[in-house]
């Protein structure tokens, strides 16, 4: 069985998007969670309305799954404007970015997913749009080449990433309104997977709907997934109601440990303990030793498995806690050299 309870967007299957896509707040008030950014974008939208001007550039930092896209399309909704979706890698040159930039209407917002991945030139080419609304381009090449500017409608440029620390300085300080997500609590997603089921029609006791949400890594794109398939498990193996029972079964079924780590975080757990005694042990050893990418572990991995108490990260390097070899059932030694 092979179930897709990968935290980042890119390997979702055709169908997981539309059920994504289905599932998806789309105005303020159905964007559960995230309190204090949500607070500050209601006023600056409602304010940038008020004025009749476009909103300032946004940055949307924080792990996968936690409304990056989501908040976009919320914010190009609430504006009542439209938005134009590209990401960084796929903006291979500046005239690619001419073109998008030249069809924006006045007000709307151009989302840039992954926008730490640009081209050097390409984020460059952004800064005086993103500054001036204005652009350079070239007319012809060869001898005749001449470069002119021309005035872009004001947009608003909405940046995603979840690798804030690949963001360039000067990119990063063009943004105005500068947001990162954090993991939600069990009882803000109790609210989503609720939500969500009542979207798919599905039944959910209080604490089916708990059950799946304290599980789900803090992460609603991971709620929304074992709730779907949790569903499959009500239908087959029950009466198509999820209660407490049903999700225990299924998210058993489907590796999800009891404190909701998932595969991957219980054997970078498990590697600094068997292998490192524990810790402190560096990020690239770590990396090679489990065989994922040392940014991913950093920005996706890392953030929850520190949030939840289990890992610490120190001058000397990553150290487990106390807590991760009661977790793992390793008998836990204190290091002698950390005493005194
Ligand atoms: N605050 C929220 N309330 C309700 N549902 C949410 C919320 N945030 C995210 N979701 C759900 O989680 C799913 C994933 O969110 P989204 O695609 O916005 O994440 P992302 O931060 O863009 O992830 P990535 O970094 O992988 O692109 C959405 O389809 C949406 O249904
Ligand atoms: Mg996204």
């Amino acid at each position: 069985m092979n179930e897709n309870l990968d935290p980042s967007s890119e390997n979702l299957t055709p169908i997981e998007r539309d059920i994504e896509k289905v599932l998806r707040p789309q105005a303020f008030e159905d964007f559960t969670g995230q309190d204090k950014i949500m607070e500050n974008l209601k006023i600056f939208v409602k304010a940038a309305k008020l004025r009749g001007e476009s909103l300032d550039h946004v940055l949307l930092h924080g792990p996968p799954g936690l409304g990056k896209t989501t908040l976009s399309h919320i914010i190009a909704n609430e504006m009542n404007t439209g938005i134009k979706v590209t990401s960084g890698p796929v903006l291979d040159k500046p005239g690619d970015l001419a073109g998008l930039l030249t069809n924006l209407d006045s007000g709307d917002i151009l989302f840039i997913d992954e926008i730490h991945r640009l081209s050097p030139l390409v984020e460059e080419y952004l800064y005086s749009a993103m500054e001036d609304f204005k652009i350079d381009i070239m007319l012809e090449s060869g001898p005749n080449a001449r470069s002119v500017q021309i005035n872009l409608n004001p947009f608003t440029l909405v940046g995603a990433t979840t690798r804030s620390g690949l963001l360039t300085a000067p990119l990063r300080a063009r943004f105005g309104i500068n947001a990162r997500l954090a993991y939600y609590d069990a009882k803000l997603l109790t609210t989503i997977v609720q939500r969500s089921s009542e979207i798919l029609k599905t039944p959910i006791t209080d604490e089916g709907a708990y059950e799946i949400a304290r599980r789900s890594r803090g992460t609603p794109r991971i709620a929304n997934a074992l709730l779907r398939r949790t569903r499959d498990f009500a239908q087959i193996k029950g009466n198509g109601e999820i209660d407490t029972e049903i999700a225990r079964f299924a998210l058993t079924a489907l590796n999800v440990d009891e404190h909701g780590l998932d595969e991957m975080d219980n054997k970078i757990l498990l590697t600094i303990i068997d292998k490192f005694k524990g810790g402190p042990v560096g990020l690239k050893t770590i990396a090679t030793a489990v065989g994922e990418d040392e940014g991913t572990i950093e920005e996706v991995y890392e953030p929850f498995l520190i949030q939840e108490g289990y890992l610490m990260r120190t001058s000397r390097g990553r150290e487990v806690t106390e807590a991760a070899y009661t977790h793992l059932k390793r008998q836990y030694q204190a290091q002698t050299g950390r005493l005194f």
